[in-house]
């Protein structure tokens, strides 16, 4: 059996600010550096242990991983940081606030934006200044490959190839992984991996700095998946959590 750990960031700026964040490269709250450390503690207190992990090329889920493995001990782990693995584009929406969005265009049409499978928000223009079609982290890439706006499908579309080319071989090679990434690169994962349906996924949320642990079987078909808290760390543990309340 193989276990894959997957981890969304902890709060960041934009989430406390509850600005639409995309591709945006913002920073963790305090409170998200302390989640992170706090993941990584868990992981380590329920016996979780590493080979190498993975993480996109933005500072919230890269900062979320480097204090969750500071938490168990192990920076000195390989780390690979790739563009695939960034949270969903939001457009023109970037930067925006999310509750004055949905006053202006209707809280429906800001939920089909957020999480329907297949509704693209509206496209940034290419010269916008928010567009990171500039940005050197991405020089390698071609203007096409960098988008200006993504609906969940468009972030499937660019997960799996790279689960299917990097993280699937390495998880059937027995490394076991802690991939750092975003609400929806993770939501793309879980689709994926628990085959929910295109209506279904409307429904779920991942929230921060929770580890969700899958448990896979040699295929790299899902066996469970569970979210990693205090109190289940209290289980695996045998500790009073564990203990049925009266
Ligand atoms: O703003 C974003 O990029 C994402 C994650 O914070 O938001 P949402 O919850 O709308 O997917």
């Amino acid at each position: 059996m193989h276990k894959l750990v997957l981890l969304r960031h902890g709060e960041s700026t934009w989430n406390l600010e509850n600005r639409f964040t995309g591709w945006t490269d913002v920073d963790l709250t305090p409170t998200g550096v302390e989640q992170a450390r706090a993941a990584g503690q868990w992981l380590k207190a329920a016996g979780f242990d590493f080979d190498a992990a993975y993480t996109s090329v933005l500072k919230r889920a890269i900062w979320t991983l480097w204090h969750a493995l500071d938490g168990m001990d192990r920076t000195w782990l390989p780390v690979t940081a790739d563009w695939h693995l960034n949270e969903r584009h939001y457009g023109a929406l970037q930067g925006l606030n999310k509750a004055e969005t949905a006053r202006e265009y209707g809280d429906a049409q800001v939920l089909a934006w957020r999480r329907s499978y297949d509704t693209p928000p509206p496209a940034l223009e290419p010269g916008d200044a928010r567009s990171e079609r500039g940005d050197i982290r991405y020089a390698r890439l071609s203007p096409e490959q960098i988008p200006l706006t993504e609906c969940l499908k468009d972030t499937v579309e660019r997960v799996l190839p790279y689960w299917d080319a990097e993280i699937a071989p390495a998880i059937s090679s027995g490394r076991r992984l802690l991939i750092a990434a975003h609400g929806n690169s993770i939501r793309a994962l879980v689709k994926y991996l628990d085959k929910v349906s295109d209506s279904d996924i409307v429904g779920l949320n991942i929230p921060n700095g929770i580890p969700l642990v899958y448990e896979l079987d040699a295929e790299l078909q899902p066996i469970r998946s569970y979210y990693l808290d205090e109190a289940a760390v209290a289980a695996a543990r045998g500790g009073a959590a564990a203990q049925p309340a009266r």
